[in-house]
């Protein structure tokens, strides 16, 4: 699997930016343990092809209210962003000119947790959703692939206080997942801000 490395990557049927060191190192340390202690982590379960499992990971919503988040299965009630969450929302807002109302934390403890493939394709995100997706902690790997073309599958490494930006129609054609891995790794945050359309108006 070829490896992308940092800037826009040119892939059809997609908009992709990776900018590592978005974050300044000491910035990223101190959100990173900030997080992990004061965050509500949570593990819900979700139901795939009708069974439920826990998902493999812990996860948490901020946003504004009432623009709930629903995705396999479970249905997320957002808490009011915290300021330093607020304060890197407007800094993502301006990097990338898109506005965001919602942000997803995941929680990776380790190499057994995990995001399978699927595509933020949820109908409260609208038809060609930008998503912006901050790396805090330990490096893992993102796959993509695309959903017809079984040569197009590429990996980025995400790394502590990098910027990954998805865009156009990328949802549509692309899947992507945080794979497990037998590598000894620690804990990962991830937090993908994203804009949940008001709802009723999809
Ligand atoms: O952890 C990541 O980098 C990806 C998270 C993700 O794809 C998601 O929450 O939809
Ligand atoms: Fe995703």
């Amino acid at each position: 699997m070829e490896l992308l490395q940092a800037g826009s990557a040119l892939l059809p049927d997609a908009e992709l930016n990776y900018i590592p060191g978005f974050l300044p190192q000491g910035h990223a340390d101190t959100l990173f343990r900030l997080l992990l202690e004061q965050v509500p982590w949570r593990q819900d379960d979700i139901r795939i092809f009708g069974k439920t499992y826990p998902q493999p990971r812990l996860t948490a919503l901020y946003g504004e209210s009432g623009r709930t988040y629903t995705y396999s299965g479970i249905t997320m009630h957002p808490e009011p962003f915290p300021p330093a969450l607020e304060t890197l929302r407007n800094s993502i807002e301006e990097q990338s000119g898109h506005e965001f109302t919602t942000c997803l934390l995941n929680l990776y403890r380790d190499g057994e947790d995990s995001n399978g493939w699927h595509a933020d394709n949820e109908r409260e995100l609208g038809p060609n959703p930008a998503i912006a997706s901050v790396s805090l902690g330990q490096v893992r790997a993102f796959h993509l692939k695309h959903r017809t073309d079984p040569a197009l599958r590429f990996k980025l490494l995400l790394e502590h206080g990098s910027l990954l930006l998805m865009g156009g129609a990328m949802q549509h054609h692309w899947l992507h997942q945080v794979p497990k891995t037998r590598k000894p790794v620690g804990q990962r945050i991830n937090l993908t801000f994203r804009k949940i359309l008001a709802q009723g108006h999809q």
